[in-house]
C-alpha cells in the first residue's frame, strides 16, 4: 500500500518570514493519518526550514548530477543532504524549458540524488501543443524512458504535471488524469518490473487546490500531489493535506 504524499514546491518564492507558514503545515501533517507531507523551499531556506520544523521533511527543487567540482552556481545532492534535505525535485517543466534540461540530464541528476540518499521526485508532463496534437501519452512515455533512474526503490517518485495546468487554474478532466496515471504505472512496470513499480508513488501536479484535491486523489494511481501556488500558505495547503488524509 503506497502512502500518499503531498509535496509543496515553493519555486522561487518565500523569504525567512514565510517560514512561519511551516508551523501550521507541520501541525496539519502531524495529524494527517497515512499521509506524508513535504515542502521544497528555495535552497537558501532549506537549513532554516529543517531547524524550524524538524518533523516535516524538507526538500530542494534541483541538484547537480555530480558530487562536487567546478560547477559555478550549482548545488550537489550531497550538499542538500548536509543542509538537512530529504527530498529533491528534478526535471520540473520550468527547468526543462528555461534551463534546457534534457531527459538525460534529468536522469543524471536523479541518479546523483539517489546515490546521495535523497528521495527524488522526477517530473514529467506534456505541453498544451503536444496534448492538442494527441501526443501527450507518447511525450510522457518518452520522458519516463529517458529521465527515470534505474535505482531508487521507494525513494523514486514520479510527478505528472501537464505543463498547461501549472499555475493556470486549469486541470485535465479526471478521466484524462486517470488515463495518464494508468499509462505511467504501465511504463513503470515495463521499466522496473511489477514489484518495484508497485512501490513508486505517482503524484499529480498542476493547479491542485483544496477544492479539487479530493476528486484528484480519488483517482486510481494518483498517490498524491505536487503543489505549487497553494503550498505557499498554510491556509491553502492544509485543506489539501486534509483531503489526502480523509
Ligand atoms: O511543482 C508544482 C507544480 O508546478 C504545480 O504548480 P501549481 O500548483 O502552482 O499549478
Amino acid at each position: 500500500m503506497r502512502r500518499r504524499l503531498i509535496a509543496g514546491n515553493w519555486k522561487m518564492n518565500g523569504s525567512r518570514e514565510s517560514l512561519a507558514e511551516l508551523d501550521g503545515i507541520a501541525a496539519a501533517a502531524a495529524q494527517a493519518e497515512g499521509v506524508d507531507v513535504a515542502i521544497c523551499p528555495p535552497f537558501t531556506l532549506i537549513e532554516r526550514a529543517t531547524a524550524r520544523v524538524p518533523a516535516l521533511p524538507i526538500g530542494a527543487q534541483d541538484c547537480h548530477a555530480v558530487d562536487k567540482g567546478a560547477h559555478t552556481g550549482c548545488v550537489s545532492a550531497g550538499m542538500l543532504v548536509e543542509a538537512g534535505a530529504q527530498i529533491v525535485i528534478v526535471g520540473h517543466s520550468e527547468r526543462r524549458a528555461a534551463q534546457h534540461e534534457s531527459d538525460a540530464a534529468v536522469k543524471a541528476k536523479a541518479e546523483g540524488a539517489i546515490a546521495a540518499g535523497l528521495t527524488v521526485i522526477v517530473c514529467i508532463g506534456e505541453t498544451e501543443a503536444q496534448r492538442d496534437a494527441g501526443e501527450a501519452q507518447i511525450v510522457v512515455t518518452g520522458q519516463m524512458r529517458g529521465s527515470l533512474p534505474v535505482a531508487g526503490g521507494d525513494r523514486l517518485i514520479v510527478a505528472y504535471e501537464p505543463v498547461w495546468a501549472i499555475g493556470t487554474g486549469l486541470i485535465p478532466s479526471l478521466a484524462d488524469v486517470g488515463a495518464m496515471h494508468r499509462v505511467i504505472r504501465g511504463v513503470l512496470i515495463e521499466l522496473l518490473g511489477a514489484e518495484r513499480a508497485a512501490t513508486v508513488r505517482i503524484l499529480y501536479g498542476g493547479s491542485m487546490t483544496g477544492d479539487n484535491a479530493a476528486d484528484l486523489l480519488a483517482i486510481p494511481d494518483v498517490d498524491g500531489g505536487l503543489v505549487g501556488g497553494a503550498s505557499l500558505k498554510a491556509a491553502t495547503f492544509v485543506p489539501i493535506i486534509a483531503a489526502a488524509a480523509a
